[in-house]
C-alpha cells in the first residue's frame, strides 16, 4: 500500500477555490486520430466507494476515477471509518465498517464541487446514530439539497442545521431506527433515488423508489452486487419501481470501473466536428441508461460505429470508432435527458456545426448542475457567434458551416462548460478560450494530455 485516502495523489479540498483561475483555449485543429481509453466512470466510482464503505471485508477496486470529486469521497468514506487505500498499482482497497457502524467524523466532510458525493452520502450516513456536517465549494453551495434531505427527514433522520433555502453546509443526525419508506421522486434524478436507497438499507422493512422516468441505474446494480436483496420492474411508460429489502449483510465485492460515457463524451464529439478525424475510444461504458448522446449524434448523421461489444463488471462495454461526419439538426425528445442530462453542453455544440436546429427539449434539471448550465451553455454559445434561443426549458441552437469562435467563455466552476468549449475551439475559425479550466480535475484530469494526443491544439 502506499497512499491512504487522505493523501491520495491531486487530492485537495475544493472548498473556497482560493486558486487563481487557469484560463485556457481551443484552437483550430488538424483532424484527430488515435486511440484512448478515457478514465472511469464517476457515477460507479463514488458507489463503489461508497459501497465498499458499508459493506463488510474488503472490496478491490480498479480503475477508479481519481478525479478530485471521487477523492472527496474517498476521504469521506475514511472520514467516516472505513479504511481506504491505494495500492502502488493503482487498485483501491476499501475496508468497510458495516451498515449502521458509521463513526461520527471529527470534522466536516467537504465534498468539494460533487453533488453526486454529498447526496449519496447523506443517504448513507442517515442509518447511522452520528452527526456529520456535508459541505462543499462555493458551486456545491449553490446547488438544492432539500430534494434529499425531504425524503430522509420522512424516514427520521434530523435536521441539526442548514444554510438558507436548503443549502450546505448541512448538519445532519442519523437513527438506528429508519422507517423504510414509499418514494415517487418528484425530480428525475440518480442521485434523490440512491440517497433513498442508501438509507433504505438501514432501515427495517422494504423501501421503495418510484420514478416516473428511469434513470441511471447504478446503484440498483452495485446493490445485487454486493449482496442486497432488490428488485427493479418497470413502472408506467419510462419509469421504474426499485424495491430493497432493509438490513441486509452487505458483502465486499470487486469492482472493476468501466470508462465513462460521459467524459467519452468529449473525444467524441471533438472527433465528428473536425474534419478529417477518424479516433478509437475503447472500453466506453454502454449501460442504456447512459447512451442518449450516442444516439442522438447517430440521429444527426454522425459516423459512431461499435467496433467490440461485450460484457464486463456486469455491463456492455464497447470500442467506438468516431469518424468527422457532416450533421444535420434534430429535435431531442424531453423522455431521453435522464440518459445523457450531462451531456447537453457538449451536444450543444455538435448542433453548431449541423445543418439547421437542434432543439433539445426538457433541461429543467441543467439549472441545478455545478453550474446553471442552460444558461452558461447559451451564453457561451453567444460569445462564439453561434445563434440560439431559448424556449421554456428548451434550448435550440441554429448550426453553421463556420463557427467563428471566441471567448473568454465564462464557466462558472463547471467541468462540462470548460471542456465543452475547449472541444468547440477545435473545429473553430479563430478558437474558443474558457475563462477557467482549473474545475475539469473534477471528472477528467487527463483531458487535456488526452485529447492532445489525439492531435487537438490546445493551450
Ligand atoms: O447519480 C449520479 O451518479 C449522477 C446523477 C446525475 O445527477 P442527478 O441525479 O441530479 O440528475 C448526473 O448529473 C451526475 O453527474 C451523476
Ligand atoms: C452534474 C454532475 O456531477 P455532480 O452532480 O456529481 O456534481 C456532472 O458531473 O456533470
Amino acid at each position: 500500500m502506499s497512499s491512504a485516502a487522505t493523501n491520495a495523489p491531486g487530492s485537495h479540498t475544493a472548498s473556497g477555490h482560493g486558486a487563481d483561475p487557469r484560463p485556457a483555449a481551443g484552437l483550430p485543429s488538424p483532424g484527430l486520430s488515435g486511440k484512448v481509453r478515457v478514465p472511469g466512470d464517476k457515477s460507479v466510482s463514488h458507489r463503489a466507494l461508497i459501497f465498499g464503505a458499508l459493506a463488510r471485508g474488503e472490496t478491490r477496486i480498479t480503475g477508479l476515477l481519481e478525479g478530485e470529486d471521487v477523492l472527496n469521497t474517498a476521504k469521506a468514506c475514511a472520514a467516516l471509518g472505513a479504511t481506504v487505500e491505494r495500492t502502488g498499482d493503482g487498485e483501491w482497497r476499501v475496508e468497510g465498517v458495516g451498515v449502521g457502524q458509521f463513526k461520527a467524523p471529527a470534522e466536516p466532510l467537504d465534498f468539494g464541487n460533487s453533488g453526486t458525493g454529498v447526496r449519496l452520502m447523506m443517504g448513507a450516513v442517515a442509518g447511522n446514530p452520528v452527526q456529520a456536517t456535508f459541505d462543499g465549494d462555493a458551486s456545491l453551495r449553490k446547488r438544492p439539497m432539500k430534494r434529499v434531505l425531504d425524503p430522509l427527514a420522512a424516514m427520521g433522520v434530523k435536521l441539526v442545521s442548514e444554510a438558507e433555502g436548503g443549502r450546505l453546509p448541512m448538519r445532519l443526525e442519523g437513527v438506528t431506527d429508519l422507517k423504510a419508506f414509499t418514494y415517487e421522486t418528484p425530480v428525475p434524478s440518480a442521485q434523490v433515488k440512491s440517497a433513498v436507497l442508501l438509507a433504505g438499507l438501514a432501515a427495517s422493512g422494504e423501501t421503495v423508489v418510484v420514478e416516473r422516468e428511469a434513470t441511471r441505474d447504478h446503484t440498483e446494480r452495485m446493490l445485487a452486487h454486493f449482496g442486497a436483496d432488490v428488485s427493479v420492474e418497470p413502472h408506467g411508460a419510462h419509469g421504474r419501481r426499485i424495491t430493497l429489502k432493509g438490513r441486509p449483510e452487505l458483502k465486499a465485492a470487486p469492482v472493476d470501473v468501466p470508462s465513462d460515457p460521459s467524459s467519452a463524451a468529449f473525444p467524441l464529439v471533438a472527433a465528428v466536428i473536425v474534419p478529417g478525424s477518424d479516433i478509437v475510444i475503447t472500453d466506453v461504458m454502454m449501460n442504456p441508461l447512459r447512451t442518449g448522446l450516442i444516439t442522438t449524434l447517430r440521429e444527426m448523421g454522425a459516423s459512431i460505429e461499435t467496433l467490440a461489444e461485450r460484457t464486463e463488471g456486469g455491463e456492455t462495454v464497447a470500442d467506438l470508432r468516431v469518424r468527422y461526419s457532416k450533421l444535420k439538426g434534430v429535435a431531442v425528445p424531453p423522455e431521453r435527458a435522464p440518459a445523457m442530462i450531462d451531456e447537453y453542453p457538449v451536444l450543444a455544440v455538435a448542433a453548431a456545426f449541423a445543418e439547421g436546429e437542434t432543439r433539445m427539449q426538457g433541461l429543467a434539471e441543467l439549472r441545478v448542475k455545478e453550474s446553471d448550465r442552460l444558461a452558461a451553455v447559451a451564453d457561451g454559445l453567444g460569445v462564439c457567434g453561434i445563434t440560439y434561443r431559448i424556449e421554456g426549458d428548451d434550448l435550440i441552437v441554429t448550426g453553421a458551416k463556420d463557427v467563428e469562435g471566441g471567448g473568454p467563455v465564462a464557466t462558472h466552476m463547471d467541468h462540462r462548460i470548460a471542456m465543452s468549449f475547449l472541444v468547440l475551439g477545435l473545429a473553430s475559425r479563430s478558437g474558443v478560450k474558457v475563462d477557467d479550466m482549473t474545475f475539469i480535475a473534477t471528472s477528467f484530469p487527463t483531458f487535456m494530455p488526452m485529447m492532445t494526443g489525439l492531435g487537438a491544439i490546445l493551450a
